[in-house]
C-alpha cells in the first residue's frame, strides 16, 4: 500500500507477545480520514489487543503505531486520548448517580474531574456542546435523567457522547451494540454515520448485520495477523474468512 496517502492512523509492524505467546502479530493496518473500519475475527484473534495497543493500555513488543504525525508507542495512555483517541470498552463506564447533562458537562475537556467540572460555571460553551452532543446521542429529552435509569443502548449511547465532547479524532468502539435491541442497533448505526463526518471510527463487532450497516472497509483478523480486507462483500466471499470465520 502506498505510504504517501494521507493515512491519520498507520499501524506497521505491531506485535505483542505475552511470555512468548504473539497475541498480536506483525500487523498493519491503515486508517484514512472518516473513515467506519471494522474488525471482525474468530475469538481470540487479538481485536481487543489490538484496540488496547493503540490507546497506550498495553505496550507493544514491535512495531510502529502513527497517529497524525506522532508516534503512539512511546507515549502514555493520557497523552494518547490527549492527543485525540477515544476508546470505549465494552461495559459503559458512566457515572450512574448523575443526570445526562452532568456525565457530559463532566466529560466536557476543560474539568476532567467530577468536583473541578461541578464547580465551574456551566458557561454558554459547555452548555452548547452538552446540547448538541446530547442531540446526536439521541439523548436531548432526557438531559434531566439520572443516567442509571436509562436503558442499555441509551447508556452505551451516553459513553459515546462523553467521549465526543472531547472531540477525539479517532473513536475506538469495543462490541457497541452489544446486548442492545434491534431498533437501538439500527440508531446506533445511524449515529456512527452521523459521528464519522467529522471523525474516524474503528470498532470491533461480531453482529454481520450492524458491520454490513456501518463499515467502509472490514479487516479480518485471526491469530494475530491480518487475514485478509476489504469491503464486506470482499472479505465474506474469501474462502479463507469462511474457513476460519463466518463458516463456523
Ligand atoms: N494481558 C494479557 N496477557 C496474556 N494473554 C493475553 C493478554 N491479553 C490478551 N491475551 C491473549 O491474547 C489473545 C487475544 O485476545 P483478544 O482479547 O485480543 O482477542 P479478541 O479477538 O478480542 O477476542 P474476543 O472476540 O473473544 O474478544 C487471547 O488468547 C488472550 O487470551
Amino acid at each position: 500500500m502506498s505510504t504517501s496517502r494521507d493515512f491519520i492512523l498507520t499501524v506497521e509492524g505491531l506485535t505483542v507477545s505475552f511470555d512468548g505467546f504473539k497475541a498480536v502479530n506483525d500487523l498493519s493496518l491503515y486508517l484514512e480520514h472518516n473513515e467506519i473500519r471494522v474488525i471482525i475475527g474468530p475469538n481470540g484473534a487479538g481485536k481487543t489487543t489490538v484496540l488496547d495497543l493503540i490507546c497506550g493500555k498495553t505496550r507493544a513488543t514491535d512495531g510502529a503505531i502513527r497517529f497524525k504525525g506522532q508516534e503512539l508507542t512511546r507515549m502514555k495512555e493520557h497523552q494518547i486520548v490527549r492527543s485525540g483517541v477515544g476508546r470505549k470498552f465494552q461495559n459503559p463506564s458512566i457515572y450512574d448517580d448523575l443526570t445526562v447533562f452532568e456525565n457530559l458537562e463532566v466529560s466536557y475537556p476543560r474539568g476532567r474531574s467530577v468536583m473541578g467540572a461541578l464547580a465551574f460555571r456551566r458557561d454558554q460553551q459547555v452548555l452548547d456542546a452538552v446540547h448538541e452532543v446530547a442531540e446526536t446521542i439521541f439523548l436531548a429529552d432526557q438531559l434531566d435523567c439520572r443516567a442509571d435509569l436509562l436503558s442499555h443502548g441509551q447508556k452505551q449511547w451516553l459513553e459515546i457522547g462523553m467521549l465526543l465532547i472531547q472531540k477525539p479524532d479517532l473513536l475506538m468502539l469495543d462490541e457497541p451494540v452489544a446486548g442492545m435491541s434491534v431498533a437501538e442497533r439500527k440508531k446506533t448505526a445511524e449515529l456512527l454515520k452521523v459521528i464519522t463526518r467529522n471523525h474516524t471510527v474503528l470498532v470491533i463487532e461480531h453482529d454481520m448485520q450492524f458491520v454490513g450497516d456501518i463499515a467502509d472497509r472490514v479487516t479480518v483478523m485471526h491469530q494475530g495477523q491480518v487475514l485478509s480486507e476489504g469491503s464486506l462483500a470482499h472479505v465474506k466471499a474469501d474462502p479463507k474468512v469462511v474457513e476460519v470465520y463466518l463458516g463456523h
